[in-house]
């Protein structure tokens, strides 16, 4: 199997490359933004549509001004598309998930099993703990480089909880960055914090408060490696696929 890495010098593209490698796979090769800098694990390809063409399934971790057009990329060759960036605006979403009506498109939060199970959780603990009494709010620590607030996996974790409140995160409401004369908290609303710093891989806390007691839920990832390897599994149980938009719980086997 011949994998394609957008982004291929990026922190997660040079970890995508080893992993792909270690996974017996071939490296078609990848793109990057602009010339020089960090050096690329894989021959440097001029554009998306040449990587596709040069790949038989293409992973991407690059920055959300990409998406809707790789996506479309990936459409149009009729390949494979691994999409793990974040910071996706509602409409660069929905221009993946049309592309995904004609090439299989697994796009996920997060690549790392236990942040998936914890996806698993959270719905199920929102759907146990009622909203007028338990406030939900959702912390996330990343390294100092990470440009897009909240995180990908803290905006998929409100939507797990709103989903098992039977909503969803638009209706339910979401507060961040409290500064100031906020005024209080609205019953029922999603709260979220991001913090940055040095170099923290990924941390996701998950808190429930109630007047009489608090449950919290948190993930921690040491090593950005693995959402390379989720990743790349990905892409090999992307091969053979019909058409559509999965994620990693389709891919891990939970639903
Ligand atoms: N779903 C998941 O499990 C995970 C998701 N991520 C997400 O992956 C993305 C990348 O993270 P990370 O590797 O740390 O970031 P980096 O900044 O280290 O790498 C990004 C790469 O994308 C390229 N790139 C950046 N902007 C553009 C652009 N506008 N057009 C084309 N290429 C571009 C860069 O090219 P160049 O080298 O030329 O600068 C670079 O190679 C982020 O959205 C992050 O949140 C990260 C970890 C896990
Ligand atoms: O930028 C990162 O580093 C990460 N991004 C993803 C996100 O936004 O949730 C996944 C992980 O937390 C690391």
């Amino acid at each position: 199997m011949r994998i394609g890495i957008a982004g291929i010098a990026g922190r997660m593209g040079r970890l995508l490359a080893e992993e792909a490698l270690a996974a017996g796979a071939t490296l078609a090769g990848g793109t990057r933004r602009q010339a020089g800098g960090a050096a690329a694990p894989a021959p440097v390809l001029p554009d998306i549509t040449a990587l596709f063409a040069a790949s038989d399934v293409v992973i991407d971790f690059t920055h959300a001004s990409t998406a809707a057009a790789h996506a479309e990329a990936a459409a149009a060759a009729g390949k494979p598309f691994v999409l793990g960036t974040s910071g996706l605006s509602a409409e660069q979403e929905a221009a993946v998930a049309a592309a995904a009506g004609r090439t299989a498109i697994v796009y996920a939060a997060n690549f790392a099993p236990g942040v998936n199970l914890f996806l698993a959780i959270a719905e199920r603990m929102a759907a146990a703990l009622p909203p007028e009494q338990y406030d939900a709010e959702i912390v996330e620590m990343h390294h100092r480089q990470k440009v897009d607030a909240p995180s990908g996996t803290a905006v998929a974790l409100g939507r797990a909880v709103a989903r098992g409140r039977g909503t969803t995160l638009e209706a339910a409401g979401t507060e961040s960055g409290r500064d100031g004369h906020t005024g209080a908290r609205q019953t029922g609303a999603i709260g979220f914090a991001a913090l940055r710093g040095g170099q923290v891989v990924g941390e996701h806390t998950l808190l429930f408060a109630a007047g009489s007691e608090h449950i919290a839920l948190t993930h921690r990832s040491f090593d950005r490696r693995v959402y390379a390897t989720g990743a790349v599994r990905a892409a090999v149980w992307l091969q053979g696929r019909a058409p559509g938009l999965y994620d990693m719980k389709h891919v891990l086997g939970m639903v």
